[in-house]
């Protein structure tokens, strides 16, 4: 099994009262699963995401992750699992803007294994996987928002994390380039052997999924709507 998740529990603290967002009584996912989660805006999906990663920690509950509990991990123990196990991709890219995209890239490989010229390489050799091989010296500013999509990507694959988080991948995108990305993500998620958990909005996005989760089928919190959502100024975690 590559992700368990057991009696899982968040809670958000706004303005004096508790919400609760995540109560998931029992969730398993398989090796090499490919997922799409879809739900209403405000339900809980990108903080599950969160508390898988060891981004956000939960208020009760187990999250196993390969062989590794993740709800018994220190901060520092948790920084260095998500860094070398987890892929993360997010709809906004956050490339670094001064940073070219073979750079953007290189930073993910820092204290990875192999010689310089094994790794520059493998960071050519997944360029042209994504059909880049001839932007990797530009910056994100000249690239385009679903070529720059395709860097993000490589970023968070390059060092074959064992499970890959994608957080609305599309949702900046226009609908070709989207199912484009899509199609890419599951491709190179193939290729690598990894299990992917993709949060979107995008219902025809999900179909192209061999497993589809609608958030209330895991997330026994139903009370949450986007009647809930508040602002970041009132959050207090
Ligand atoms: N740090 C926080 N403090 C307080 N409430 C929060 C915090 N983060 C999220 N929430 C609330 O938790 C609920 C779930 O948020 P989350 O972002 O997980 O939903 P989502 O399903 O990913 O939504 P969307 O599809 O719009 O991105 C929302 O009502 C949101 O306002």
């Amino acid at each position: 099994m590559m992700l368990q998740i057991r009696g899982l529990t968040k809670q958000f603290h706004v303005a004096g009262k508790s919400i609760p967002i995540v109560n998931i009584p029992q969730w398993n996912v398989e090796q090499g699963e490919k997922i799409a989660i879809t739900g209403p805006s405000g339900s809980g999906k990108s903080t599950i995401l969160h508390l898988i990663s060891g981004i956000m920690t939960p208020d009760a509950g187990e999250i196993i992750i390969g062989s590794r509990a993740i709800h018994e991990m220190k901060e520092h123990a948790r920084d260095q699992f998500r860094a070398d196990c987890i892929g993360y991709i997010l709809q906004d890219f956050y490339l670094i803007p001064s940073l070219t995209a073979r750079q953007n890239v290189e930073i993910a490989m820092r204290g990875a294994s192999g010689s310089s010229s094994e790794r520059k390489d493998k960071i050519e050799a997944w360029f042209e996987k994504i059909a880049l091989s001839d932007r990797m010296n530009h910056l994100p500013s000249q690239l385009s928002r679903g070529q720059q999509q395709r860097v993000a990507m490589v970023r968070a694959l390059i060092h074959e994390p064992t499970l890959v988080l994608a957080d609305e991948p599309t949702g900046s995108l226009d609908a070709e380039t989207a199912e484009e990305v899509t199609e890419l993500m599951l491709e190179l998620c193939k290729s690598v052997k990894n299990t992917l958990l993709v949060v979107t909005h995008d219902l025809k996005m999900a179909e192209r999924f061999p497993r589809q989760v609608h958030i209330h089928d895991i997330n026994f919190n139903q009370s949450q709507s986007h009647r809930n959502r508040v602002t970041p100024k009132e959050c207090v975690v």
